[in-house]
């Protein structure tokens, strides 16, 4: 067993969750296709892709079942598992031999890197986790920013302001310095969950990394940026994000849309490391993995933070419709009358993308759109029931707000049962006999 994402695809293949692909494809356009229709199913792996001697895997951690292979767990156990990981977050070893120096590079068209939307202006990295120096803390830091490739030796990364990349970005502007970064790309799952998740300031997302997978992460340091990275990434890229520099660059967000065109910092090569027989991972923009990428730790740090306000909190889910991004289903034991309205800040605090918080009884499944809708229907009343939090910071990425000011307005909706009302109104009526009964005993 290796700690590796090769050790997470033979798990993989073991379960058939992995279809292996071995037509010649192309980069441009065709794995997207290909990975947009067996979007909510199966990992794939192409194993000829044109012009390159790359292996491409994409849809990795594109359900929540491979999700829970990814974490060590079970589905229902997600949360808990990510919730303790980051609490017991641990040190990885640091070892001095690492599988990618086997090869290397200083061209980025050695990598197959791939155009998946007809307006986007190239072809993307999407799987790239940034790791670089938090100079106030002196820890380090991980982040996933995609990588738009410019010619052999730059892309233009989108960094969200605010968010560390972008601090640690704009310290070093401010003291007249480039940012020495490195990139990795093909790394176990359980490394991306990590880097999905925005650790508190300070925080090193490898630490979480290595709790998901048992302590066993080893990391390496890298000669040129000193970072130290997962030793067995299938590819290393050295470099800096030049202080001085920017292109204009749109790619298609979590929402399945097209970004508008903001001017991004441009990374500058150094060197490429990449193992012997490599695989390059792709994740398709506003897809189940990459909705399940950031959604699944965004949801379990809103259950962490909830439950320490409102104990009586049972379930999170980021919704599918709402991108596992926007819009939320809060489920809770409710005691008081004011819970609901507790639930609503307490969520839009912990996720400050957020627009939309339902919250429901323990008697309606937050993850089944129709019984959340149910609940909206038999009870809530807009005049008592709604808040509105006008003209605040929101998602940079809902083209229905103020985008360029990051002002979006949010709504939440108490969907829960009135203590004022009669409560049989409420019941969900049960007909005795019916859960056991089975049909087949009456129709053949
Ligand atoms: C660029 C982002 C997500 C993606 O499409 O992968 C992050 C957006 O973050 P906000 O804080 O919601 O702007």
């Amino acid at each position: 067993m290796t700690w590796d994402m090769r050790g997470y695809l033979d798990i993989l293949d073991k379960k058939g969750e992995l279809a292996v692909i071995k037509k010649k494809v192309s980069t441009k356009f065709e794995i997207a296709a290909v990975t947009s229709k067996v979007d909510g199913s199966k990992a794939l792996l192409f194993e000829n892709v044109r012009d390159t001697k790359f292996r491409v895997v994409s849809n990795l951690v594109g359900t929540r079942k491979r999700f829970a292979y990814a974490v060590g767990s079970t589905e229902d156990k997600i949360h808990t598992k990510v919730i303790s990981a980051i609490k017991h977050a641990s040190k990885p070893k640091l070892i001095p031999k690492a599988k990618f120096m086997e090869n290397q590079s200083r061209d980025l068209f050695t990598l197959p890197i791939i155009t998946h939307f007809e307006k986007e202006p190239g072809p993307f990295i999407t799987s790239s986790i940034i790791y670089t120096k938090n100079q106030e803390m002196g820890t380090q830091n991980s982040s996933f920013n995609r990588l738009l490739r410019i010619d052999e030796k730059h892309f233009s990364i989108r960094m969200v302001e605010g968010r560390h990349l972008h601090r640690t970005f704009v310290h070093a502007k401010e003291h007249g310095e480039d940012l020495k970064v490195a990139i990795s790309i093909g790394v176990h799952p359980a490394i991306s969950i990590a880097g999905a998740y925005q650790a508190d300031w300070g925080k090193d997302e490898l630490e979480i990394a290595n709790e998901l997978l048992d302590k066993k992460l080893t990391l390496s340091k890298l000669p040129y940026s000193q970072m130290s990275v997962p030793s067995e990434s299938e590819i290393i890229i050295e470099g800096k994000i030049l202080q001085d520099k920017t292109h204009k660059e749109w790619m298609v967000e979590m929402l399945r849309t097209y970004d508008f065109k903001r001017e991004q910092p441009v990374f500058e090569l150094e060197r490429i490391y990449f193992r012997d027989n490599p695989i390059f991972h792709d994740i398709l923009a506003g897809f189940g993995e990459h909705q399940l990428l950031m959604g699944m730790p965004i949801e379990a740090k809103i259950n962490k933070e909830l439950k320490h306000v409102l104990p009586q909190t049972k379930n999170v889910v980021l919704t599918e419709g709402g991108c596992k991004w926007l819009h939320a289903v809060i489920q809770i034991s409710k005691k008081h009358e004011s819970d609901p309205k507790k639930a609503i800040d307490a969520t839009f605090a912990a996720h400050r993308s957020l627009k939309n918080v339902v919250v429901v009884d323990d008697d309606i499944d937050p993850s089944d759109p129709v019984a959340v809708e149910y609940a909206m229907a038999t009870r809530f009343q807009a005049d008592t029931d709604l808040v509105i939090i006008p003209k605040v910071r929101g998602s940079s990425l809902d083209p229905s707000s103020d985008q360029k000011n990051l002002l979006t307005t949010k709504m939440g909706v108490d969907a829960t049962k009135s203590f004022s009302k009669r409560s049989e109104g409420f019941e969900i009526a049960k007909i005795p006999g019916a859960d056991k009964l089975s049909l087949k005993n009456y129709i053949k």
